[in-house]
């Protein structure tokens, strides 16, 4: 079984925050015309966390804040201009793994105006904390 896969199972057999269907308006793709205008992204998330921890404190401050993880994920993408949507979720999961001490994620990008006979496309990876990118 390739790796994230391993990581993939993983993650759904331990205690993880998700975020579903962040929706970013960025400005997104490979051709000319798509860098002058701004195109919707759906951004999905599952991020590893010990749920336990706040639940015995009830502090926020233990927990892996959604609100926080979910403006800073829309302020990354809307900071430059970005090809392809695959570059866009590399950089989500290398900058939640770093800023917000996440060790395993899987996020998933999607562009619905991508294909006009589509209802969307999408890529997903799972990346652990110190992954390179390449
Ligand atoms: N694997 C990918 N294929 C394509 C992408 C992409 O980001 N990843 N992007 C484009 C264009 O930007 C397209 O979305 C314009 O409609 C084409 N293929």
């Amino acid at each position: 079984m390739p790796d994230s896969a391993n990581d993939f199972n993983c993650l759904l057999n331990s205690d993880h925050i998700a975020i579903e269907g962040l929706e970013v308006a960025a400005v997104i793709g490979v051709f000319d015309w798509e860098k002058e205008i701004k195109q919707p992204l759906f951004i999905d998330l599952m991020m590893a966390w010990p749920n336990r921890v706040p639940a015995a404190s009830g502090e926020l401050t233990d927990a892996l804040d959604y609100d926080r993880v979910s403006r800073a994920v829309t302020q990354w993408i809307q900071a430059r201009p970005y090809g392809l949507i695959e570059e866009v979720a590399e950089m989500i999961a290398e900058q939640v793994c770093r800023e917000f001490g996440v060790a395993l994620l899987r996020v998933k990008v999607a562009k619905p105006t991508a294909i006009e006979s589509a209802r969307s496309v999408s890529v997903t990876i799972t990346r652990r904390a110190g992954d390179s990118a390449s």
